[in-house]
């Protein structure tokens, strides 16, 4: 199986900034503040770090290193117009190592908004959207608890590139409105097109009403709890499904006296990627509850565990473990497409197996 492993580091950063180019009455032209987060993800060479393992470490430091001069500090007097895009510019140059293969880097000015250079430095923004909805699938077997009428406190992240020059989060706002009204507070069945309204189905429906106005759409992800939802592309879809491991582990391969050789633990949060055709009945890729279900032994052989005791597990830094978790879950689960295991929040791995990842 080939697959692609990529090391992802995140860090935070408070800053002021005035945005020149916003109209004058928007109050982004107002000096003002935000927590920023910056994320980062790319293949590293073998020797980069300090010892194999140490990579997710090492991309951390290197990352709040180049973030440093900017916390409590004003950005314009580093940029000369910081948006959350032109962030992403100056941290992928000053980033930039011929030992780290292309750099992904996201900046989020808050949870609500942020900017995306991906790794073939084509830049988005993305807004994310929270609607209160009710919903039934009406196709599931009798007695699954998504067959009786309930609800979701939903939320939907729209990115779009900006090659057309003209998006921003104003007009992803405008675009979104009238979505918005359709859908939020309301049963998604009684809306023409969501007669059976599952994550997929609903990721689509928005994708469709998108597009036509934002040809530069990207991407629409659609959150149906905290721990599962799925995503349209246009093309393929893509669901996933969050869980928490409590493990303990040591790195074998860190130095004498490195702290990470000594026994320690982490909440990781592991993302189960999964890509199938859309089931036309169910109106499903796959169902989150069997994702649950068929990766449960693997989860209990993880969970409340010390990972390195593991057979096959001895280098258990976590881009080894998220391969081994990516190997041994496609056994029970065909479609596992990827697996991104953080062992804090967004600094961990992302394996994928490249045939068929959308
Ligand atoms: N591929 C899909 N599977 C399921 C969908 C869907 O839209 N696409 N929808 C449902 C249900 O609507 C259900 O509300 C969500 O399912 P589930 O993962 O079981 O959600 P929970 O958050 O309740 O799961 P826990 O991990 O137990 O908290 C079902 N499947």
């Amino acid at each position: 199986m080939n697959t692609t492993t990529l090391h992802a580091a995140a860090a935070s950063f408070e800053a002021a900034r005035q945005l020149g180019q916003c109209a004058p009455a928007h109050p982004a032209s107002r000096l003002h503040g935000h927590g920023f987060t910056a994320r980062v993800q790319c293949a590293i060479a073998p020797d980069w770090a300090d010892f194999p393992g140490g990579e997710v470490d090492k991309l951390q430091q290197r990352l709040a290193a180049v973030l440093a001069p900017l916390d409590y500090r004003c950005l314009n007097e580093h940029l000369a117009e910081p948006s959350d895009g032109n962030i992403a510019r100056w941290l992928a140059q000053q980033l930039a190592d011929p030992a780290l293969g292309a750099l992904e880097i996201g900046v989020d000015s808050t949870d609500r908004q942020g900017a995306l250079r991906d790794a073939a430095g084509r830049m988005h923004v993305w807004r994310r959207y929270v609607f209160q909805s009710a919903h039934r699938l009406p196709n599931v077997p009798a007695g699954h608890k998504c067959g009786r009428m309930h609800g979701h406190g939903f939320e939907a992240i729209v990115q779009a590139g900006e090659e057309d020059g003209a998006v921003d989060y104003e007009r992803l706002d405008a675009l979104w409105a009238p979505l918005q009204q359709q859908l939020h507070y309301a049963c998604l069945n009684e809306i023409e097109g969501l007669q059976n309204p599952t994550s997929e189905m609903l990721s689509s429906w928005i994708w469709q009403r998108l597009q036509p106005a934002l040809p530069s759409l990207s991407q629409v992800t659609v959150f149906e709890t905290a721990s599962c939802g799925a995503r349209f592309d246009g093309t393929h879809y893509r669901i996933w499904k969050d869980m928490t491991l409590d493990s303990a582990r040591r790195l074998r391969r860190a130095p004498e006296g490195s702290a990470h050789r000594r026994l320690h633990g982490h909440t990781y949060t592991l993302r189960l990627h999964l890509s199938a055709p859309l089931d036309q009945v169910m109106g499903w890729t796959v169902d989150f509850g069997d994702v649950k279900q068929l990766f449960n032994p693997l989860f209990q052989a993880l969970d409340h565990q010390p990972l390195h005791e593991i057979g096959g597990l001895e280098d258990c830094d976590t881009a080894s473990l998220a391969q081994w978790i990516l190997a041994q879950g496609r056994a029970g689960l065909p479609q596992l497409a990827g697996v991104d295991l953080f062992e804090t929040r967004g600094c961990g791995a992302r394996v994928a197996v490249q045939e068929g990842w959308a």
